[in-house]
């Protein structure tokens, strides 16, 4: 059995020189320090995408992505498919979990400074493939073709027509029509299989082709420890690390299944208690909060014009912060960190219980 193994290794290695690659890996180390941890959660954010590719491929076998038939194909995923229920639920949470990880990486790569020079691209290309992750979360969430999916993505898309100029044709363009119809889905399903996983794949790939060129960033303020091969030590720490998570997700998909609800009836009134999904609640209950006028302007509009604002400040944040880049302290980073996490913590919590 070794031998063969061998065989077929030399056979491809004469042609394609993987053992260059694993020369190459195994020339790589992760510094050791007391933040080592924080390197594990890019991974396990790629861990998490990879399985909603490989669901996601699955659950496209069965959906149908047109209004009149997507609610009844997930009710057949649901209970005709051998383990579409299970399938679908992991997809389900996994996109959570998913979301939730990309959180902790891009917070601990904010706190650590490591956006700064030569990472300036790296942090680029992260902030982009957050916002495309919000994206799939936005898009995938009407696919059910169900009551909540249906009026949360009408709240959605209105909030992006309040914006003068360019408000409307982008609505109209996200819509497919005046209003969220059978459009809409067939729009928000090619956006979900097709064209986010396609620029989705392409950042990716240089997000991490930057981390494999750059190496992995040492601390600003501590010494390090010493180092350790990222082939095999670190890679082995992650897989670990992938089976610990991959059984929480296992539980969580198994114990609390994916629901369907009431198919969207678009002539019906809007049900009471209409909330979006847990990562965009912050700004839905920030703009609730804010009064219909402040001084002139619409109070709408300015929350949707900060928050946009604040986007903008957020991916350029390697370019203002030339105290970090100067190799100087700069206690505002933390500040601003530590500020924009209790904001989303306390109106996350607010949105729910209000
Ligand atoms: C789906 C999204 C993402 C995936 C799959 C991903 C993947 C990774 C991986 C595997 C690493 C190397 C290990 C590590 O440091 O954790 C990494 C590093 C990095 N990522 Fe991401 N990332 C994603 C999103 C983001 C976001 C949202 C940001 C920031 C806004 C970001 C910024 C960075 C930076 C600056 C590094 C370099 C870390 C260092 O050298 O210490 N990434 N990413
Ligand atoms: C190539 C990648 C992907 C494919 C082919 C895919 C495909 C699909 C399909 C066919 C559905 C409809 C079935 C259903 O609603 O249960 C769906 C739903 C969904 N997808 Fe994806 N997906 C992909 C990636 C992602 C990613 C990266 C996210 C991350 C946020 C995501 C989030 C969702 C959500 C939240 C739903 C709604 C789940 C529900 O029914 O409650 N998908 N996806």
């Amino acid at each position: 059995m070794k031998k063969l193994f061998n065989n077929i290794y030399s056979w491809i290695d004469e042609r394609v020189q993987i053992s260059d690659l694993v020369k190459f890996m195994s020339k790589k180390y992760v510094p050791i320090h007391s933040h080592s941890i924080w390197y594990y959660f890019g991974g396990v954010s790629l861990f998490f995408f990879i399985i909603q590719v490989v669901t996601g491929i699955l659950l496209t076998f069965y959906y149908k992505g047109s209004s009149e038939q997507a609610y009844e194909s997930i009710k057949f995923i649901m209970s005709k498919v051998e383990f579409g229920w299970l399938i679908r639920s992991i997809h389900a949470w996994s996109a959570n979990l998913f979301i939730f990880t990309i959180f902790i990486h891009m917070f601990s790569v904010f706190f650590e400074r490591t956006y700064r020079k030569p990472r300036e691209l790296t942090w680029v290309t992260g902030v982009l493939l957050f916002f495309l992750s919000l994206s799939f979360g936005f898009s995938g969430y009407l696919l059910p073709w169900n009551e909540l999916a249906y009026f949360a993505t009408k709240v959605g898309t209105d909030i992006v027509g309040v914006v003068p100029i360019i408000g409307e044709p982008l609505k109209l363009l996200l819509r497919g029509s005046e209003d969220v119809t059978g459009a809409t889905l067939s729009r928000f399903f090619a956006f979900h299989v097709m064209l986010l996983p396609l620029i989705f794949s392409l950042i990716l790939f240089i997000h991490l082709l930057l981390v494999q060129i750059q190496g992995m960033s040492e601390p600003v303020e501590e010494k390090v420890k010493g180092n350790m091969p990222f082939f095999p030590n670190f890679f082995l720490r992650d897989l670990i690390l992938w089976l610990l998570v991959l059984n929480i997700l296992a539980v969580l998909a198994v114990f609390f299944p994916s629901e369907l609800g009431l198919k969207a009836n678009p002539l019906a009134p809007a049900p009471a208690g209409i909330k979006p999904e847990w990562y965009f609640m912050f700004m839905f209950q920030s703009l609730k909060f804010l009064p219909s006028k402040i001084l002139f302007i619409d109070g709408e509009l300015l929350g949707i014009l900060l928050f946009g604002s604040a986007g903008v400040l957020w991916l350029l944040v390697p370019f203002w912060d030339r105290k970090t880049a100067r190799g100087q302290k700069n206690r505002l980073i933390n500040y601003i960190g530590i500020f924009a996490i209790i904001f989303i913590i306390v109106m996350t919590i607010l949105g729910w219980v209000l």
